[in-house]
């Protein structure tokens, strides 16, 4: 009976499961948006009850599709939005308060209160991350402080933290396993990761119980089963959990020191494999846990891009442009250039390396000559720009020399993206044949796990280029075209 690999991918916007092959093939993949939830401005919420019946759709929906039985999966991975906290009642199973997204910004006070009261350095030194909404600590801390009657039964040991991967594993092992892996943990704001521990004084700081917190585990190792009446009667390994970001990072085979990887979806996430030891940023760049396999700890420097590819969403929806993200490439090539026109997508402030959050969008260089061609070559440049601000930053604090840059997600398949990037970053830029790399990730983490693939060795070997783009411009024109957005940005700062 032929195996497969169940990759459960949790996405901000919908929900995927996608059955991978002994080759590493993609074989049919599921997918179901679900509802997100607004309920202030900058606030974003989901049902954590509609982000697991959604998985649930996915599978059985991907099983019949593939014309596969439950039976002859050998093991399942699971990848997720990070950070995105669910608190529920360990007694009725039930969340609290709906999940409270990575991108609101819903605890911005209570950031500033720990802030101002000098906690910075306390968090940065232990956690690799800044005090930023953007992480599950405050998410956790603001239900806690909410939701009535939620800190009383915090304390009374009856509620239960999950980033993603945890909820969803709670599910699937019908309420028996509660953890969550290392690459999860290292966004919580609450894990340290020197020590690899819960730290008590940051959950002291937060006023968040010890006994909500999950187990945290290795990203590749056989966590627990599936409860058989939610897996069409068996009982499968769930062998593989990572962060989303971390799942792509191993997707693309970047294993070694100095690989980086970017992936340009709803915004853009650069990751540097740093290898056994962490590496402190200068520059706003995160640190965090990587996925390691047999035990092995290992570390990354990451950059938050919190506006890439939304910024085509708007043009598309907001401004009525076009109709398909598609029609951007043809757009932009329409035009030599973008005329000095400088989109900065500032929509919900600034991540890597400003962390700005009060600064908002804005354009400059506009013309009597300005047409919606330099608009839109303009959007798709300020993507390029804004991994080139991140990657000069990782190449500082690392004093690394970066190679090449590995990308995949839903923009690359923009050839005047790729290309500009590779110009702008005088760079090659090698786009992979599976540029699901972030759920064939977390596949690999669990195939190894259960025996399924040997090796890392093997997984290297299976990566395979589909093109590379490399750099065409002269140093000049670049030097020219960036010194561009750095004024941009800076006006941008000025105009709050
Ligand atoms: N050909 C394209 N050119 C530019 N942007 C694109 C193109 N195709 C998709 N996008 C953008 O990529 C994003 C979708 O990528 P995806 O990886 O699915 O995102 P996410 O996982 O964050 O939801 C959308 O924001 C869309 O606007
Ligand atoms: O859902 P995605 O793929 O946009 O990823 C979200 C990130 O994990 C947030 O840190």
């Amino acid at each position: 009976m032929k195996k497969y690999i169940l990759s459960i991918d949790q996405g901000t916007t919908s929900s995927r499961a996608i059955i991978f092959n002994q080759e590493g093939t993609l074989v049919e993949v599921a997918q179901k948006e679900f509802e997100q939830f607004f309920p202030k401005s900058g606030w974003v919420e989901h049902d954590a009850n509609e982000i697991w019946t959604s998985v649930l759709a996915c599978i059985a929906e991907v099983l019949r599709k593939a014309d596969i039985s439950a039976s002859q999966i050998a093991g399942i991975g699971i990848t997720n939005q990070r950070e995105t906290a669910v608190v529920w009642d360990k007694n009725t199973d039930k969340p609290v308060y709906k999940a409270i997204v990575w991108q609101s910004r819903q605890t911005e006070e209570i950031c500033r209160e720990l802030r101002e009261a000098g906690y910075q350095d306390t968090f940065r030194n232990k956690t690799g991350l800044l005090i930023d909404p953007y992480f599950s600590g405050t998410k956790v801390k603001w239900i806690l402080d909410h939701v009535e009657g939620a800190r009383d039964k915090a304390e009374n040991g009856d509620l239960l933290f999950g980033t993603i991967d945890t909820w969803l594993i709670y599910k699937l092992t019908g309420g028996k396993v509660h953890v969550t892996d290392y690459s999860n943990a290292s966004r919580t704001l609450m894990y340290n990761i020197y020590d690899l521990k819960w730290d008590d004084e940051l959950l002291d700081i937060l006023g968040v119980p010890k006994s909500m917190l999950p187990k945290v585990k290795s990203s590749s190792e056989v966590y627990g089963e599936t409860v058989d009446y939610h897996f069409f009667g068996q009982n499968v390994p769930i062998a593989g959990v990572a962060g989303d970001q971390q799942a792509a990072l191993f997707g693309q085979a970047c294993f070694e020191k100095g690989m980086v990887k970017n992936t340009y979806g709803t915004g853009c996430f650069m990751l540097m494999h740093t290898g056994e030891k962490p590496v402190q940023s200068r520059h706003g760049l995160l640190t965090t846990l990587a996925c390691g396999v047999d035990g092995k700890v290992e570390y990354a420097l990451e950059g938050s891009i919190f506006v890439a590819g939304s910024a085509i969403q708007w043009l598309r929806d907001g401004l009525r442009m076009f109709k398909d993200a598609k029609q951007t490439e043809d757009y932009a090539t329409r035009v030599e250039s973008a005329d000095g026109v400088y989109l900065v997508p500032a929509f919900v402030g600034l991540g890597t390396p400003y962390w700005d959050s009060d600064v908002r969008g804005a354009m400059f260089g506009l013309t009597r000559g300005t047409q919606k061609e330099h608009f839109i070559r303009a959007t798709l440049e300020s993507i390029a720009y804004q991994s080139k601000d991140v990657l000069n930053a990782m190449v500082e604090d690392s004093g690394i020399d970066v190679k090449s840059l590995r990308v995949d997600g839903g923009a690359v398949a923009n050839n005047f993206l790729m290309q500009f990037q590779s110009d702008i970053l005088d760079l090659p830029v090698e786009r992979p044949e599976v540029t699901e790399t972030t759920a064939l990730g977390a596949a690999y983490l669990a195939g190894l796990a259960v025996g399924y693939w040997e090796s890392r060795d093997e997984i290297t070997k299976r990566w395979k280029k589909d093109k590379q783009f490399d750099s065409e411009m002269k140093d000049e024109k670049r030097d020219e075209l960036y010194s561009g957005w750095k004024k941009a940005v800076e006006a941008a700062r000025v105009f709050k």
